[in-house]
């Protein structure tokens, strides 16, 4: 009563002229908004092809010394890089006729497994590139800061602690867009993105880009400015992780053991299984510093954002040039699931863990295999090192064994 007696004073005493004129030009402006952004999102992204001049700042002798023992064993590991399954299943055949004639299908490889679908709403289904302009508010863009790696490395909780920021907006899926829906065209993958207001990032993750042959010029090709965020974790752990997981959709395959060697009583390393090859990191990285420069990376420690993820987060902020919203406050150690959980999650007011999923229980691996893979890894992790400017200590490890085989 009070509100509506008061509203008729208000409209009693201003003339209905000045208040017609109000509405007018109130309906103008959000006319010319609206025209705007759609005008905006109708430019075409692409950039510069120009590649990044820069190599790599590391003793090239070594480089091709590590190559070299890697490709003294089988089938190329650059060409593997993007493997086929027929490839990943060379290694394997004499061992396992079985589980090869399996693996040689083309329906099953690293890079045609269906995507974990964790997040609501989300499709790859062509949706015949709607407009870009939607009801939401703010406008659809390219992504200004991919997460590209690794696989099992932690990108799944990297994504969520940064959804918890009001200037993030990401895909709660893996779009895969270059490294396996390439041909659905920039629009395709644009319409994926949700709606970003002014100074708000867009952001996707699809870890199997860092081991993708074709994504740094792809991406660079996109935009050659963009922010790469590569989450790394033990190469050892990784493997057994990456394991862990397929065995949990095809619990008929080999052992770790079996699958991790070439010719165990040698102590011939497999390197052309995706689970060993995806942690020789410094081999991946350089096909990404021939298009971007180290300080549009950004390394994070897979280990660590378990342990400190606060501090993790600290410096990814800053990496993205966000402001330090996302901090300690928002975390809580979760005794049941063993992993630091979100207290309120970007689209939840209760506090959440990630799913099953993520931080399984690994199958315990006989120590001799653990220790022959550090000791495989190290080379290749020492170098990695040296590239990055950063020391990850996965070395440590060595003498602890590491969280995986206790399991
Ligand atoms: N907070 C939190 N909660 C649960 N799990 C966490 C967390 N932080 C890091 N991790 C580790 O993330 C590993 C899965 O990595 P990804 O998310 O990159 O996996 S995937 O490539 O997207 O499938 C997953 O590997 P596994 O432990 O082998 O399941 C976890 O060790």
């Amino acid at each position: 009563m009070a509100f509506r007696s008061s509203t008729s004073a208000f409209t009693s005493k201003v003339p209905r002229k000045v208040l017609f004129m109000f509405t007018l030009s109130l309906s103008v402006t959000y006319l010319f908004y609206s025209l705007m952004s759609c005008y905006n999102s109708l430019r075409f992204p692409l950039q510069g092809n120009d590649v990044f001049p820069g190599r790599l700042a590391t003793d090239e002798t070594t480089f091709v010394t590590l190559r070299e023992k890697l490709y003294s064993a089988p089938p190329g590991l650059a060409e593997a890089t993007e493997a086929t399954e027929a490839t990943e299943a060379r290694g394997t055949e004499q061992r396992t006729a079985e589980w090869a004639r399996t693996q040689a299908s083309p329906t099953r490889s690293y890079h045609s497994e269906a995507p974990e679908r964790e997040h609501r709403g989300f499709s790859t289904t062509d949706s015949g590139l709607r407009a870009n302009c939607t009801t939401d508010y703010g406008e659809k863009k390219l992504p200004q800061a991919i997460i590209i790696g690794v696989k099992k490395g932690g990108t799944r909780a990297l994504m969520e602690a940064l959804r918890v920021h009001p200037d993030v907006r990401a895909v709660g899926n893996e779009p895969h867009f270059f490294d396996r829906n390439y041909e659905r065209g920039l629009d395709w993958y644009r319409d994926l993105m949700p709606s970003t207001l002014e100074g708000q990032i867009t952001m996707e993750k699809t870890p199997s880009y860092f081991v993708t042959n074709h994504a740094p010029k792809r991406i660079h090709s996109m935009a050659r400015d963009i922010k790469l965020i590569i989450v790394v974790r033990n190469p050892v752990t990784r493997a057994i992780s990456d394991y862990t997981q397929t065995l949990s959709k095809k619990p008929e395959i080999p052992t770790f053991e079996v699958l991790a060697f070439k010719n165990r009583t040698l102590g011939l390393i497999d390197a052309s299984w995706s689970a060993l090859r995806i942690g020789i990191y410094a081999l991946h990285l350089e096909s990404w510093m021939q298009y971007f420069p180290l300080s549009q990376m950004h390394f994070v420690s897979g280990e660590r954002l378990i342990v400190d993820p606060a501090g993790e987060m600290a410096k990814v902020q800053d990496f993205l040039g966000l402001k330090r919203i996302v901090t300690d406050k928002h975390f809580y150690f979760n005794k049941t699931k063993g992993f630091p959980c979100l207290k309120k999650p970007e689209d939840s007011s209760t506090p959440r863990c990630l799913g099953k999923s993520k931080g399984r229980t690994h199958p315990k691996i006989e120590p001799d295999v653990i220790q022959r893979l550090h000791k495989f890894y190290k080379p290749f992790n020492m170098m990695f090192y040296q590239m990055t400017g950063q020391n990850f200590e996965w070395e440590l490890e060595e003498d602890s064994e590491p969280r995986s085989s206790q399991d």
